[in-house]
């Protein structure tokens, strides 16, 4: 399994916050504020929902990652690091 691409999306996302860049989607929902990203994360996961009860895997595994980049941009909005995020899963790991 190669996790290289979260630490590298991750990466791009807190760099985007440090320096804005034209046209960036993530830059749009930073300036956009909590609400938006909250409201934006709300949305795709209803979307994933409904690719998981009725569309094909290709659908799931595309919401998935939608998903997960809104979860990111959600934590980084806060500050709140996804390495912390590891280290709790590190921590419950039996
Ligand atoms: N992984 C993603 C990613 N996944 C999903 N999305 C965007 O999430 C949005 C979700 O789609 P929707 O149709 O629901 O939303 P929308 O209509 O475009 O937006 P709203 O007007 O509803 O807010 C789309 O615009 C997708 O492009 C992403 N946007 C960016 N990234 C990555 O984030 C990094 C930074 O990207 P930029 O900020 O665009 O430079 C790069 O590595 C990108 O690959």
């Amino acid at each position: 399994m190669n996790l290289n691409i979260l630490e590298k999306l991750v990466k791009t996302i807190r760099d985007r916050k440090l320096n804005p860049k034209e046209g960036s989607y993530t830059n749009s929902l930073f300036e956009a504020g909590e609400n938006k990203i909250v409201k934006k994360l709300g949305e795709e996961f209803a979307e994933f929902l409904k690719a998981y009860l009725k569309e094909s895997d290709e659908r799931i595994t595309s919401e998935f990652a939608d998903l997960l980049y809104h979860f990111f941009v959600t934590l980084e909005y806060k500050d709140i690091k996804f390495e912390d995020v590891l280290s709790e899963l590190e921590r419950r790991h039996k």
